[in-house]
């Protein structure tokens, strides 16, 4: 079966979309088949709930009823779950920081000795035929004082075990796609494009 030749991913976050883009991009390795993505930047209610493939699929869904059926879309919700808390903030992260801010949240985690996290994104895909496909990616890592430019969500406190110990704030962007959650993530949903997409 061939891949769409176009697929919307609906995300309200920018660097979300950069960096999906460098993902999919076909590369020398991989050179087929190529598709455009297209950006649809709503922002979508997010279910209150602790698992994440439920959140990505009512995310999904919320896309397909506002596109319509037939077109092939993609979202994706990215969590950051503290060992320390059970894997809370989880996919609440993005409300902790947008109230208390990236030097709180590294404050929350002061008392504790266990620093360790992980980051998590999942990735829910309708087909054309208006099947759904999920597909996850995580990146170990700890919290540390934030290093680096703070452009991107939690990427300055986030340090992944993989990365000598920089923060992916202070990576190359080609670099933290090849080890996080998201490039893992994308590299699944790549291949199944490539191989049995519908
Ligand atoms: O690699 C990342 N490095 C650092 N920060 C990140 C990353 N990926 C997501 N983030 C931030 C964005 C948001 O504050 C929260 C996830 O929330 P999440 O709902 O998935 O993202 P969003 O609402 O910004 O975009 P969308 O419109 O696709 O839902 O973590
Ligand atoms: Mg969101």
């Amino acid at each position: 079966m061939q891949a769409p030749k176009e697929i919307v991913f609906v995300t309200g976050n920018a660097n979300k979309l950069k960096e999906v883009k460098m993902i999919l991009a076909p590369s020398e390795s991989d050179p087929t088949p190529s598709f455009t993505i297209i950006n649809e930047a709503l922002d979508l209610d997010e279910l209150q709930d602790v698992n994440l493939e439920a959140i990505a699929l009512a995310k999904c869904k919320q896309a397909v009823a506002h596109l319509g059926e037939g077109h092939p879309v993609f979202v994706e919700d990215t969590a950051l779950r503290f060992d320390e808390f059970n894997g809370l903030p989880g996919a609440y992260i993005k409300w902790f920081l947008k109230s208390m801010g990236l030097e709180k949240i590294v404050q929350m985690l002061q008392p504790f000795e266990n620093k360790g996290a992980e980051a998590v994104t999942t990735i829910v895909y309708c087909d054309s035929k208006g099947q759904y496909h999920t597909f996850q990616g995580i990146t170990r890592g700890i919290i540390v004082d934030s290093r680096g430019p703070t452009t991107f969500g939690w990427d300055s406190i986030f340090q992944p075990l993989e990365s000598d110990e920089k923060t992916y704030a202070e990576m190359e962007k080609k670099d933290k796609n090849l080890i996080s959650q998201r490039g893992r993530a994308f590299a699944q949903l790549k291949d199944f494009l490539y191989h049995h997409s519908a």
